[in-house]
């Protein structure tokens, strides 16, 4: 991340932009996803694009963005000054569904028991206050199936949610990490998490159980306080809603608080990313115990699992999600998904289990062949 702060800044400074619109999303940007480790075996990519095609509350523009200068790499522009049409590259209707069965992977749901067993220990005899632990999936993309039909049916059934796909990893995200907009800063936080009810009246008991529950609170409260502290350097007048509400997505309840201030030191989104991450509603408290516990634990690597996913602008501005709800796409065809759960002092490991089966629908009904 300071890598890709470094260079996005040396590359806006060579640019030459050209941006009637200046709307969140216009004129230069990059789009990026950062692994959770900075050891990872998965790359972090920050891509310029050479075409953007946007839409925002009811505008819609395109942006090309071209190297003029290859030697030196200056000379990126965006506008509207010559005719666009030409070398756009051909539009292709999208294509059927891809089939993907996802089977446990490195982590059997009997081993994911086991690991939170010992994360509820560690965090009893007082180690720490709470991890985050994940397990995954894997399968394989059929042949001849369209992986963009996959991305947009994860946005139809997730219109709250950030529905993104950059270099093979996609998702639809229901937090963000932080958005910046001409010297704001917001976030939305979530940790806590309950199954939908199964009518109106069950589903509304399922949400205030989990809006009144000791250890979902205790769970939030850990995330919002790590998010608060890592943008007061920031911003000093940062807050947080004053209790968390309940958020209501298609396949369950979560406990959510949105945050946001004034910057008061000029920080950019990509800066923020460095700051933030990984919060405790993704690695746990305190944040290096919580990292080091959950790097014994879980057999694999995270990828770009729970690290931040998004785009910046050439003023630095941008909007981060946090990568969860999520799968990585190999160049073989292979697919690995991903989802985790908030363990604390009072965790039972088969409800964590149950929870991540339902933080693993959005994927899964994605690639589900019966539908
Ligand atoms: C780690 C995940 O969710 C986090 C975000 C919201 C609620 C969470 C929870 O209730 O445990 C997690 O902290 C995931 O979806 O893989």
């Amino acid at each position: 991340m300071t890598d890709a702060a470094a260079a996005w800044k040396q590359l806006v400074a060579a640019a030459t932009i050209t941006d009637p619109l200046r709307v969140p999303g216009t004129g230069l940007v990059a789009f990026g996803t950062f692994t959770f480790a900075a050891d990872s075996a998965q790359t972090s990519v920050l891509i310029v694009p050479s075409v953007v095609v946007g839409r925002a509350e009811g505008r819609f523009w395109l942006t090309r963005i071209r190297q003029t200068d290859a030697s030196t790499g200056t000379g990126t522009g965006t506008g509207t000054d010559e005719p666009f049409a030409a070398d756009l590259p051909a539009t292709e209707p999208l294509g059927t569904r891809p089939h993907v069965a996802l089977t446990p992977g490195s982590l059997s749901p009997e081993g994911y028991t086991k690991i939170v067993g010992e994360g509820v220990r560690r965090i009893r005899d007082g180690l720490l206050s709470k991890v985050v632990l994940a397990r995954d999936l894997t399968g394989r993309l059929d042949d001849g199936g369209d992986i963009r039909t996959t991305i947009a049916t994860l946005a139809d059934g997730y219109p709250d949610c950030w529905t993104f796909a950059v270099d093979g990893f996609f998702g639809a995200s229901p937090e963000t990490l932080v958005g910046v907009h001409s010297g704001t800063v917001t976030a939305r936080v979530l940790a806590g998490s309950a199954a939908r009810g199964t009518d109106a009246a069950s589903d509304l008991d399922a949400a205030t159980a989990l809006a009144t529950s000791t250890k979902d609170q205790d769970e939030h409260e850990f995330a919002v306080q790590s998010v608060l502290s890592s943008l007061r350097p920031h911003s000093r007048g940062v807050v947080a809603s004053e209790t968390p509400f309940t958020l209501k997505l298609p396949n369950l309840w979560h406990l959510a608080s949105d945050v946001e201030g004034l910057l008061d030191d000029g920080a950019t989104s990509l800066d923020l990313i460095q700051s933030l991450h990984p919060t405790a509603a993704v690695a746990g408290t305190p944040t290096p115990d919580a990292v080091r516990l959950l790097g014994e634990l879980e057999p694999f690597d995270r990828g770009r699992y729970a690290g931040p996913v998004g785009w910046v602008d050439a003023d630095g501005d941008g909007e981060w999600a946090v990568a969860l709800r999520s799968a990585q796409l190999d160049a073989d065809g292979t697919v690995t998904a991903w989802a985790g759960a908030g363990i604390v002092a009072d965790s039972v490991p088969e409800q964590e289990l149950v929870e991540t089966r339902m933080k693993f629908r959005p994927i899964a009904d994605a690639f589900d062949p019966a539908e």
